[in-house]
């Protein structure tokens, strides 16, 4: 990924007045805040063709620091570009009275009150479809990894440890494995379609039956555990989903089972997950979420069976471009008065 350090600067050929009436025109402009880590400021750089302001191009303060900073910013601002993990709850939402409309740069919305948006009339738009493939993509990855320990054996290479196959634990087969995939969205959908083209025998539990797929449902996921030997996590994290892998779902997956994780740290119980790879009680993990991020619990680093990914799911540099465009077509179209592209609410 290219993360520019210094904003693209639009128009290099200003004169200093146009620069004069451009400011003096952005500031009747809505304001727009920029909730995140630096680097998402590379996403949303200031445009003449834009209808908003951006009060802080280089994210350099967090949002409770810039409220305080002066009261009246947090009057001022109208629009909130996030990302995920950074969190918008009520409490946050409450210092901001003329808000307006909130974009995020996440597929998941678990950082966003969206009670408290639809009470209080705030818009709010996602990513819609744009990271379905990628994530899927990691999910298949992190899988065949834990199968076929490709990371493992790679780092034994490296290390000069074992260089003859034959030395080395084998792997496990991928095809024709029952895949148990939590959260049939768009996302695992993608996932349960690549999977097919391994032979893989998918079903699914989701909050409701999908009227048109045909692949068998399970109401509960301690059921479909009990009838797979993999699952995939591809659901939402709310209320009803935090730590849905718990100690007894990882007991009725087996021995033999493998967990994927490209949803959100907290729907496993993280403490089990690491009890049941220790005691052997499961195989194996694929992890791209943690449930306290960034921290990573030290003790995955010495399991062989487990496959770690720091949130990356997403990142690709084509999926980059496209929230670039995304982002700033909602902001626009809102501003005009238009439907948001990729509404959530
Ligand atoms: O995890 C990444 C996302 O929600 O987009």
């Amino acid at each position: 990924l290219h993360f520019p350090t210094q904003p693209i600067m639009a128009h290099k050929n200003e004169t200093s007045q146009n620069t004069t009436v451009e400011k003096s025109q952005n500031n009747n402009l809505p304001k727009l805040f920029i909730h995140g880590p630096l680097k998402l400021s590379s996403i949303l750089q200031p445009h003449p063709s834009h209808n908003f302001h951006i009060l802080n191009p280089s994210p350099s303060l967090p949002l409770h620091q810039f409220i305080s900073t002066d009261p009246h910013h947090a009057s001022d601002i109208a629009a909130i570009f996030c990302t995920g993990l950074y969190p918008l709850n009520a409490d946050i939402l409450r210092l901001l009275p003329s808000l307006r409309v909130i974009v995020t740069s996440s597929a998941g919305t678990d950082h966003i009150d969206l009670s408290e948006c639809r009470r209080r009339g705030i818009q709010v738009a996602g990513v819609g479809d744009l990271f379905s493939d990628d994530v899927a993509d990691m999910a298949v990855a992190l899988l065949i990894d834990v199968f076929r320990k490709i990371t493992a054996a790679d780092r034994c290479l490296r290390r000069q440890l074992q260089s003859a196959s034959w030395d080395f634990p084998l792997g496990f087969k991928l095809s024709g494995k029952k895949v148990g995939i939590v959260g049939l969205g768009r996302i695992g959908l993608e996932v349960a379609q690549r999977l097919e083209a391994f032979n893989c025998i998918i079903s699914y539990n989701s909050r409701n039956k999908k009227p048109l797929v045909s692949y068998p449902f399970y109401s509960t996921v301690l059921d479909l555990a009990t009838n797979t030997s993999i699952l995939i996590l591809c659901c939402e994290l709310n209320n009803q989903t935090r730590h849905i892998i718990n100690r007894e779902v990882m007991l009725a997956l087996g021995k033999g089972g493998v967990i994927v994780n490209v949803g959100r740290g907290a729907l496993i119980d993280e403490k089990e997950l690491l009890r049941c790879l220790i005691e052997g009680e499961i195989g194996g993990a694929g992890l791209d979420v943690f449930e306290n991020e960034p921290n990573v619990p030290k003790e995955f680093f010495a399991l062989d069976n487990v496959v770690l990914s720091p949130h990356a799911a997403v990142l690709t540099s084509e999926s980059f471009s496209g929230i670039k465009q995304l982002v700033e077509q909602n902001l626009i179209a809102f501003f005009s008065n238009k439907p948001l592209i990729t509404p959530v609410i």
